[in-house]
């Protein structure tokens, strides 16, 4: 196909990849399906540990860069980051420029890391970005990939493994499963022991290699996790079955899926923000255009909730969401919601409408 030509080929590789990898920096590549946990994860691994420098990378699908970027990176640890942008929202056709030049960029700004976290959007392929370290040589000599971890959410993952693709599409969260070396099942809280066991044997069926742990809040010992050199000499079965895996057929992302962000200035009433997202996220009640409802299935956003000093999150994966109080304190007269809506029929211009005709603080009493 046309559109193809511009994406990164696959080159085999070399008969002997780096034997060990004295003096070179390991990049292990955090994926797992919208809301899974990943960015718990590399939270916590920035917080728990402390004798390694650690460089992050994210990546982002659709707009609203700056305000997932202030989601998603905590200000404890020693942490870097840069901002890989994607075009078209496909990932295999442009992480590899990208992501090669945010790795160069952070090394120019900050020098050498120990390790780098490198965390995918929730529909990316993870071979197309795992490809990347292999297809440049000279990047190659600095960097080696040391694995592939997908965090899998106990209570959503089978709906998300399950559901039907147009044709062409695989299902990214099945791709994510099969190409990972460790995978974490997250969220162990929100199931019973019943039903993670089936998400467990299904993990299993797909990939019946992978190391699992279970989890709750992404907390996994540091040690199953990084450094895990799947790709070294020794591991050459994993090797060859994952450079069978980046063979298959190239997956484009699922285009109906899509994002919306927008922002609003001003204070929310807490009572009519929980409602309308509940209206939103339960009672599917807002239409497009269309006519067809709206399926939110991730949101985001920091919001000014009326009376309070703090910025507080707004966190949602299907139809479960929180609301936390942040230590970011609004600065003064900029009170400014921001939020982001991932999902299917989604219309910027009627969520922005019912938002502001619903949530937004009423000052006239
Ligand atoms: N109940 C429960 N919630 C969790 C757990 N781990 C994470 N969460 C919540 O799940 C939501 C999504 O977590 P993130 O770490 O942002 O997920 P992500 O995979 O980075 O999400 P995207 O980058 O948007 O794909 C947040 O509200 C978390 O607080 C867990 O073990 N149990
Ligand atoms: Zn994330």
């Amino acid at each position: 196909m046309e559109e193809e030509d511009d994406c990164p080929e696959l080159v085999p590789i070399d008969p002997k990849p780096p034997v060990s990898s004295v003096g070179q920096i390991p990049v292990t590549i955090i994926t797992g399906y919208l809301g899974a946990g990943k960015t718990t994860l590399l939270n916590y691994i920035l917080t728990e540990q402390h004798n390694k420098r650690i460089a992050v990378i994210l990546n982002e699908f659709g707009e609203g860069s700056a305000l997932e970027k202030s989601l998603a990176v905590s200000q404890a640890g020693e942490l870097y980051e840069e901002w890989l942008e994607l075009r078209n929202g496909c990932l295999c056709c442009s992480v590899k420029d990208n992501g090669l030049k945010a790795i160069e960029n952070l090394m120019e700004k900050k020098g050498k890391f120990d390790y780098i976290l490198l965390e995918t959007t929730g529909l990316a392929d993870p071979g197309a970005v795992a490809s990347m370290f292999w297809v440049d040589a000279e990047l190659g000599s600095d960097i080696y990939l040391d694995g592939i971890v997908t965090v899998i959410d106990a209570k959503y993952g089978l709906q998300q493994l399950s559901e039907e693709k147009a044709e062409g599409l695989l299902n990214e969260a099945a791709r994510q499963i099969a190409l990972a070396d460790l995978t974490i099942i997250n969220k162990t809280d929100l199931v019973s022991g019943e039903d993670l066991d089936r998400v467990k044997d299904t993990v299993r069926s797909i990939n019946g290699l992978v190391k699992i742990v279970e989890t709750q809040r992404s907390r996994v010992d540091l040690s199953e996790v990084l450094d895990l050199h799947s790709f070294d000499t020794e591991n050459a079965a994993n090797l060859s079955e994952k450079l069978h895996l980046m063979r298959s057929p190239h997956p484009h992302l699922d285009k109906s899926i899509l994002t919306v962000t927008f922002e609003v200035p001003g204070d929310l009433s807490e009572d009519a923000l929980n409602l309308f997202v509940q209206d939103l996220l339960w009672e599917k009640l807002f239409l497009n255009k269309g006519g067809q409802p709206m399926t939110v299935i991730r949101l985001k956003g920091i919001v000014a909730l009326a009376g309070k000093d703090h910025q507080v999150m707004l966190q949602g994966v299907h139809e479960l969401y929180e609301l936390n109080e942040t230590p970011e304190r609004w600065e003064e007269n900029v009170r400014i919601n921001r939020l982001v809506f991932i999902g299917r029929n989604l219309d910027k211009d009627v969520l922005q409408e019912h938002f502001l005709a619903r949530v937004l603080h009423k000052l006239d009493n």
